[in-house]
This record gives structure tokens, sequence and C-alpha cells, in this order.
């Protein structure tokens, strides 16, 4: 988001034709409405030549990351936090810490907080009107360039907040856009986070002064630009806006398909597949680098990875399991990535098991797994077995605590590689627990049995014995039953 101009206003706060009201267009409903629009309006309407490249409609932020948050000087952030019953301030406290630790990594500063309690949300400005008279009168004299609230805001409710308090007012989630929009680097990570901003940003359209055609100067205001008759400038502006959307989940289509490729290829291979998965920064990658030669980029930032990376995985015993390392979770996980970032949780609901890193030496680890196992539930992979990986735990006798707290759980240092062995005993152990191993006698004469168990499973030994082959393979039970009469053992 743009930061204010010289007299401390964003340009389109004064636009006479911007009643907040009016554009609380919801999310979901905003842009299915205007999609119906757009195919229509395909035969009036021809795109500038531009329009391919990552120039997002509000910015450059496909590729380098300008997104809500201005990062050509340190914008000055005031955060706004609400405790509702039954929450208690302290609740309110650790989550607006953690909304302080987004915003420092999105690259602005935070220069003071303010706390309501209230029995319930004021729909129209989110907090009550006095305390948005209270919050101008701070943000004045703290002089901040932004107010950041820890929920997301209603189009309405931003658009009154906005021009109340004289500045931009902006939400947790699109706090968590900016980062993810920073840290992007495949194409298809670039084209998901800037799928969910514009989807985030469809129903926050605004008349005048965000105008794209304005925005994208000469470049933008070619022909697709131009109004129709009787076309308002926001019109325009949803248009360019969604086929830009539908032109993105078409590029996240193919993607995905090649994706789909690849996960029926791993599936024919009938190798059982790990998700690494747990809150943002908790040492999931530093993990499957310590397991594998992954060398997936490590940092101590929040969202460091976006892309999925699948290793083989040796586990002791010799077999090999596939192991994936995803995009971190965090409480309240906005909405829009979730759905744009699907193909890549998808792993996640696909695994057959899921390796929960938790950072022990987080400030609350058991809030932590809850809100990992939110977003799990929302992503379809609520039922997956989960095996508990406490980690950091060269930092804290915390992780101790934890692993007496829950049975089956494994303490690690990811950094030092204590407990990775354990760690790997007992992935090993539940994955037997998952999928059947199973032991099978094959008649010396009997290739075409041999081929089809290497067809449906994973052979893990094959030995010829006195009267025949001793085969140990993971089947799963439609291949076991088909293979009944050669089983000799669980
Ligand atoms: N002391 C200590 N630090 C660790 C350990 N594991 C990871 N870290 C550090 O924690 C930070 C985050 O590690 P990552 O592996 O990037 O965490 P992640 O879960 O992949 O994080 P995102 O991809 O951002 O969600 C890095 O600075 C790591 O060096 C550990 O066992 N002990
Ligand atoms: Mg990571």
């Amino acid at each position: 988001m743009t930061g204010p101009d010289d007299e401390g206003h964003r340009p389109d706060l004064d636009a006479e034709d911007r009643d907040g009201d009016d554009l609380d267009l919801g999310l979901g409903p905003g842009l299915d409405e205007a999609t119906a629009g757009d195919d229509g309006d395909a035969l009036t309407w021809r795109a500038p030549d531009d329009e391919d490249s990552h120039r997002g409609a509000f910015g450059d932020y496909g590729s380098t990351g300008a997104g809500f948050i201005e990062r050509t000087f340190r914008e000055r952030i005031l955060l706004v936090g609400v405790t509702l019953p039954p929450a208690h301030d302290d609740d309110t406290e650790a989550s607006l810490d953690e909304l302080e630790l987004l915003v420092d990594t999105a690259g602005a500063d935070v220069v003071g907080r303010v706390l309501q309690r209230r029995s319930r949300i004021e729909p129209a400005t989110y907090i009550g009107s006095g305390k948005v008279a209270e919050l101008r009168q701070l943000a004045d004299a703290v002089d901040c360039d932004t107010v950041v609230f820890d929920d997301e805001l209603s189009p309405a409710q931003q658009n009154n907040l906005e021009k109340r308090l004289g500045r931009t007012a902006i939400d947790r989630t699109a706090v968590i856009l900016d980062i993810f929009a920073q840290n992007a680097s495949s194409q298809e990570g670039k084209a998901q986070v800037e799928l969910a901003m514009h989807r985030y940003r469809l129903p926050r359209l605004r008349g005048r002064g965000t105008s794209l055609s304005q925005q994208a100067g000469g470049a933008g205001g070619g022909l697709g630009a131009r109004r129709g008759p009787g076309e308002t400038q926001l019109e325009v502006d949803r248009r360019r806006v969604l086929r830009r959307v539908h032109k993105l989940e078409a590029e996240l289509r193919d993607i995905d398909q090649h994706r789909a490729t690849q996960r029926k290829a791993r599936h024919r291979s009938r190798t059982a597949h790990v998700a690494l998965v747990g809150y943002t920064n908790a040492g999931k990658s530093t993990l499957l680098n310590r397991l594998t030669d992954a060398e997936v980029h490590v940092e101590d930032r929040l969202f460091a990875t976006l892309d999925a990376t699948t290793r083989r995985l040796a586990l002791p015993g010799g077999e090999t399991v596939f192991a994936t390392d995803t995009v971190g979770f965090v409480r309240k996980l906005p909405h829009h990535l979730v759905q744009a970032f699907r193909s890549t949780l998808d792993v996640a609901a696909e695994a057959d098991l899921l390796v929960h890193v938790v950072d022990a030496s987080s400030p609350d680890p058991e809030l932590q797994m809850a809100a990992v196992r939110d977003v799990l539930d929302q992503i379809g992979a609520g039922a997956v077995p989960e095996l508990l990986c406490v980690n950091k735990a060269d930092l804290t006798p915390e992780a101790k605590r934890l692993v007496d707290r829950h049975p089956g759980a494994v303490a690690v240092s990811a950094a030092t590689g204590a407990g990775i062995e354990e760690l790997l005993a007992a992935l090993a152990d539940r994955l037997r627990a998952v999928t059947t191993v199973v032991s099978l006698e094959v008649p010396f004469a009997r290739g075409d049995v041999l081929a089809e168990i290497h067809r449906e499973g994973e052979v893990l030994s094959e030995e010829p014995g006195s009267a025949a082959m001793e085969v140990v393979a993971r089947l799963d039970d439609a291949g076991r039953a088909r293979l009944s009469e050669f089983v000799v053992g669980p």
C-alpha cells in the first residue's frame, strides 16, 4: 500500500465517490459476481501487452515484492488489537507480539500498540468510535504512516477507518500477504501470491486514486483501460484485475497438472510420503536439510519457505520414503493464501504421515501446535497421522516437557543433529503402522507374480529361499488381497 502524500493523506481518501458501506462486497461473492460479467468484456477489451508481465495491477509486487507496505522508507506503524470474550488481554498481547514480528519481517517499524476490550466487534469501524478518535490523536502524535489491525478488516471497515484516521489502515492478512510477496521466488510461488493479493484486493478496489490506469501511467493507459459507455473507472479497474486473476488461475492450473503427473508417478512407485509441517520458523527446512541433502534455504525469518521441496530419505532398515518441506503456518493464516497455495498444501493432505515440527523455544508452543492443526483441518489434512517432532531442543528444557506431555513425540535439534536417529526410528515405526509391510513366498517359476508385486508395491527385499523367492514388500490393502495366496506373514 502506498504511503501518505505530503499532506499525510492518501490521495484516494478524499475521493468523493468513496462511500465505504457501498463497497462492502464481501470477499467471495464480490469475486464471483464480477467473474460472471467478465466473459462479455472479452469482446470489447484488449489487454495491452504489458499485462502479461508480473507487473500487478497495484504495483510491481509480483517481481519486486512491493505489496501493502511501503519499501522506499521504513513505515512507522501502530498496532491495534481487540480482546473479545473469552480471550484475555494476555492473549491479545501475545497475538500483537507476533503481529509486531510480522510487521518487522515485512520491513516496517512498530511505534506503538493500542488495545481495546470489547464485547463484540463494531461493524462499521471494528473498534468503538471513541477509540477511533483516540487512535487518530495517538497516530498524529507519534507520526505513524499506517495502522495495522490484528484481525481481518472488512472492506467497509477498512474504508471507514482510513477516512477517520487520515492514514492507511491495513490488517494482519495484508501484512502476511506482503511478506509472502517479498519471499516468493519460484514462478508458482509468485503466481500464487499475486493471485491471493488480487483476490484480497478486489473487493477493496476504490473509485479513484488507486485507479490502475493512473498508476500504471503510459503503459497501462492503453486501449484496454478505456472506459466503455457508462462504465466507471472502478468497473474498468475491476475488469482488469479479474482478467489478471483468470490468467493466474489458468497458469496455476497448468502447473498443478504437471505436479499431479509427478504425484501419480510417485504414487505408482508406492513409496511412502512424509510431509514436514509446522508453524513458520519452527525449523522444517533445517530438518529436511539435516535428514537429506536438500539444501533448502534456511533463515531466521517468517515464511522463508514458500515452495515445496521433496527429497528421498533413507530410513534405518533400508527403506526409502519421500520427504517434503513446505510452507509454514501462522495463527489466522489468510484464507486467500490457503486457497491460492492449495496445490502446495495438498502435499500434506496426500501424505502417509505428517512430521509436525514445533519450535520448543517459541513463546507458546502449544498455541502454535493448535494453530497448525487448525490449518491442517482447513486443507483436508486433519486425519493424516502425525508424528510430533519437538525441535530446537538445544535451546530449552521445555522440549523435554513437551515430549513428556505428548506421548510418541520425539525431541530433536535439527541444528545440532541431536535426536535425529530417534526421529528416524520413530518415523520408520509410524510408517510401518500406517502402511502394511508383508512377507511373501513366490514360486521361482512365477516371474509374473514377482512383476506384479513390483508393480503393486515397494519391494523392500527379495532373496531366493530354499523353495521359493522370499519377498518383503510394502503393499496396500487391495494389493495384499490380490496377492493373498503368496502372503506368508505380516
Ligand atoms: N538453535 C536452533 N535453531 C534452529 C534449529 N532448527 C532451526 N533453527 C533455526 O531456526 C530458524 C528457522 O529455521 P527454518 O528451517 O528456516 O524454519 P522453517 O520452519 O523452515 O521456517 P519457514 O520456512 O520460514 O516457515 C533458522 O534461523 C534456523 O537456523 C534448532 O534445532 N536449534
Ligand atoms: Mg522453511
